[in-house]
């Protein structure tokens, strides 16, 4: 059984507002968002388009409400853009996130990503990097980690649909290139579902390495209708791709075994963005928080 002290559930305010379609839960506001967080008795949040700025203001926001930030998207250009560029932006996302409590870095690598277009069928076309730039990325990566190391925090890396870290080939030679110590996996049950990747097979092979977890579930026949219909990787989130855990086809079962059977410590966050409109974010959450509750006890 998870030991509480030691995994803690939040949940990712993409489900009440999206940042990457701002026009899903626009009317939510972000002090709906974190009570309702608060209220489905979740620990914590990531960091969304219309959190505070403001450190100190985010963090009262936070602690009045008994929540802390777990996590925050970062995207690294390291294969397109000088290092420096994306390095600076990197410290300063870092020392905001150290100074509202996080101990996570969640990057991703936007170079040449086909996620945000909107007429890009998320099945075609996907970049597939170079052994040049297969480099490039390990040894700016694994520059970025030991920055984060120094300064108490972990980089997790978010292999993800339409970048060039998505199929299991790829996560496979990714975490081979990258240092151990210093660069960590963040396991993302709903992108391994998507790509059609059995999400046990990656969590057996690399949970040691495991930074930080997102809890997507799938629905299954809108994936398949997704590559039938060539949606984009946004049409698919507003279509239904994605939900909470429990309410999709995704066992969540066995990767909450094999997280608890490696001692897994760190965070696990319900990360699902669905229209709002159609799936309320509350009760989204509250469903989910019911679920993880009956299969995990915590
Ligand atoms: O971690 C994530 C952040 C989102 O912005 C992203 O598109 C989503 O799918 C995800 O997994
Ligand atoms: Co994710």
């Amino acid at each position: 059984m998870f030991d509480k002290n030691k995994v803690k559930l939040g949940i990712a305010q993409i489900a009440w507002t999206n940042d990457d379609m701002p026009d899903l839960g626009k009317e939510n506001t972000f002090e709906q968002c974190v009570s309702e967080i608060a209220l489905a008795g979740f620990a914590a949040s990531e960091v969304g388009a219309k959190y505070p700025t403001d450190p100190a203001v985010l963090k009262k926001a936070m602690d009045l409400r008994g929540l802390t930030i777990c996590n925050s998207w970062f995207s690294s250009f390291l294969i397109s853009k000088p290092y420096e560029e994306t390095e600076k932006e990197f410290i300063r996302q870092l020392d905001f996130l150290k100074a509202v409590g996080a101990r996570v870095i969640g990057v991703s690598e936007q170079s040449y990503s086909i996620q945000g277009m909107l007429d890009q069928p998320v099945w075609e076309g996907k970049y597939e990097m170079n052994e040049g730039e297969w480099l490039m990325l390990a040894e700016g990566l694994n520059k970025l980690g030991q920055i984060a190391k120094d300064k108490g925090m972990k980089l997790t890396f978010h292999h993800h649909m339409g970048t060039v870290v998505q199929t299991e080939a790829e996560i496979d030679k990714f975490m081979d290139m990258v240092n151990p110590e210093l660069v960590f996996l963040l396991f993302d049950s709903g992108h391994l579902s998507f790509a059609g990747i059995n999400p046990e097979k990656v969590l057996k092979k690399y949970v040691h390495r495991v930074g930080h977890v997102h809890l997507k579930d799938i629905r299954k026949e809108m994936v398949e209708k997704s590559r039938q219909e060539k949606w984009s990787f946004l049409k698919g989130v507003r279509e239904g791709v994605f939900t909470v855990p429990g309410d999709g086809d995704v066992d969540f079962g066995p990767l909450f075994e094999i997280l608890d059977e490696a001692d897994y410590e760190g965070w696990m966050v319900v990360e699902a963005e669905q229209d709002p409109a159609k799936a309320n974010p509350l009760e989204y959450a509250i469903k989910a928080r019911k679920y993880i509750t009956q299969k995990t006890g915590l």
